[in-house]
């Protein structure tokens, strides 16, 4: 399939800095937007339905799922994770740069429907301090942080098949990583299209 935008994906262990990065990113950049998932875990501290995910039952799910409504979706920690169909397509059809916040499994499974997908891992600088964040977040059980200590490990070695990795130490590095690598993807396929108009919006020039 193909839609004239951009698509990122963004990948990481629980805990990494992801959704931080990602908030960041897109306060710095207006021509990009973030696709709200479904899933059917529990809403955690502040979240609101809408706005962090759409917070519906298994049930639910497993019905959007069996109608083909996801392009893609996977089990994450225990609960069911997706991607509508809905919340994307039209805004890629606009031209617009839309950016999955998805584990790894979506990731390769968007990645096999948009071969022209930019994957992006977030890696913490160490395995402590993964464990700092996590419990620094204070919004999650212990015997979750565990599960996903215990998962971090599997979901790291999947890095190699992303096509960037960022390590997030000092914040306003990584952001800046994350930002030149988009700010880079768009002067790509500015370039490969020829065409001029599309090089200046990507270099903000009038
Ligand atoms: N495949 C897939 N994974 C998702 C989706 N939405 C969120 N996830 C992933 O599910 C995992 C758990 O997310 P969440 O419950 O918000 O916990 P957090 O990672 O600790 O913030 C993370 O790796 C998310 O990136 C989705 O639509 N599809
Ligand atoms: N570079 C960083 N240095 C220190 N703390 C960070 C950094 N990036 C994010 N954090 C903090 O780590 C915690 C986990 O970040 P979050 O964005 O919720 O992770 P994720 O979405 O990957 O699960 C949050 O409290 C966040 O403020």
């Amino acid at each position: 399939m193909e839609y004239p935008g951009n698509l990122f994906v963004v990948a990481a262990p629980s805990g990494a800095g992801k959704s931080t990065l990602v908030k960041a990113l897109l306060e710095l950049d207006a021509k990009l937007d973030v696709s709200i998932s479904h899933t059917s875990r529990q809403p955690r501290g502040q979240e609101q339905h809408g706005r962090e995910y759409w917070f519906i039952s298994a049930d639910e799910f497993n019905g959007m799922a069996a109608r083909g409504e996801f392009f893609e979706w996977a089990q994450v920690h225990g609960n069911l994770y997706g991607t509508s169909r809905a919340a994307i397509e039209e805004r890629m059809a606009h031209g617009d740069d839309v950016v999955l916040e998805i584990d790894f499994q979506g990731a390769l499974q968007i990645k096999k429907l948009f071969p022209y997908a930019v994957l992006i891992f977030i890696l913490p600088p160490s395995w402590e301090e993964l464990m700092l964040r996590l419990n620094r977040r204070g919004d999650t059980a212990p015997d979750v942080i565990a599960e996903r200590m215990s998962n971090a490990r599997e979901e790291v070695a999947q890095a190699r098949h992303f096509d960037f990795v960022v390590v997030n130490a000092v914040f306003e590095t990584a952001l800046f990583d994350l930002k030149s690598i988009v700010h880079a993807q768009r002067l790509k396929y500015a370039a490969q299209r020829r065409n001029r108009s599309a090089v200046f919006r990507a270099l903000d020039l009038p």
